[in-house]
């Protein structure tokens, strides 16, 4: 049977990294597929991993459609055996229909990737639509640690190193030092308090006041 698998997790947990190591496993037993991104950081028709991996990758704009793409190729003598879509938060609801059709009526596995929620801990259209359709969800096993250790699970979205809670659901960026806006998961507790690793670093010093142990 064929299935649709939606693979999860905060930024920075492994989806890009899995995509490419799932596409490899399977070129390497003589299976054909074809692997889709949308807005990937390093620009359009890329996928790339924070381990270093790129693969070129075929561009999810929001009109395309994927059962026309499929039956295309089918119809034209190509063989595809799979599909790979990583950054699936960004796809349309109504792609993602398209992609659970080509499991059902062309048996074809489709393996998708992305972070379920925003800045906001808003569900993304294409990650919602994914938990209601998928035959599976799958969370990544292992994922970047909040500042105080906890399992990071939130992404916060940071101007300055200070959390924002208000702007375009969709800023493509990265969870790097060193850019403006960035990104930064964290436990659900700190994510509710606002509470970056900057904030913290600020607010939580073991040392916030000169002590003069003379006049105490
Ligand atoms: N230098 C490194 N050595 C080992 N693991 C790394 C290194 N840099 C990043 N990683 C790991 O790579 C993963 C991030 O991969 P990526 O596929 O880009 O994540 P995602 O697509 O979920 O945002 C994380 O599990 C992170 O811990
Ligand atoms: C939380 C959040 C993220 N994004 C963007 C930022 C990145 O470009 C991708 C996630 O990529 P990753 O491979 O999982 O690291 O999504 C966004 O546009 N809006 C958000 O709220």
């Amino acid at each position: 049977m064929a299935e649709l698998v939606f693979h999860t997790g905060p930024m920075d947990c492994g989806k890009s990294t899995l995509a490419l190591q799932l596409d490899y496993i399977q070129t390497t037993h003589g299976r054909i597929g074809r692997v889709f991104t949308s807005q990937d950081r390093a620009g359009n028709g890329v996928i790339t991993s924070r381990l270093g991996l790129t693969a070129a990758a075929l561009e999810v704009a929001a009109d395309f459609d994927f059962w026309r793409y499929v039956i295309g190729e089918l119809t034209t003598g190509k063989r595809v055996d799979y599909i790979v879509c990583d950054e699936a938060q960004f796809y349309q609801a109504e792609q993602v229909d398209q992609l659970a059709r080509i499991v059902d009526e062309l048996q074809l596995d489709v393996y998708a990737f992305g972070i379920l929620a925003d800045f906001r801990t808003r569900l993304f259209a294409g990650s919602q639509r994914l938990v209601e359709l998928a035959d599976r969800v799958e969370t990544l096993p292992l994922g970047p640690l909040c500042w105080c250790g906890a399992r990071g699970t939130h992404n916060a979205r940071t101007v300055d190193g200070l959390m924002v809670t208000e702007g375009s659901q969709v800023v493509v960026g990265d969870t790097g030092s060193g850019r403006e806006v960035r990104y930064e998961v964290l436990c659900r507790a700190h994510h509710r308090r606002r509470m970056t690793a900057t904030r913290a670093k600020a607010t939580l010093s073991p040392d916030p006041l000169p002590f003069d142990p003379e006049n105490f």
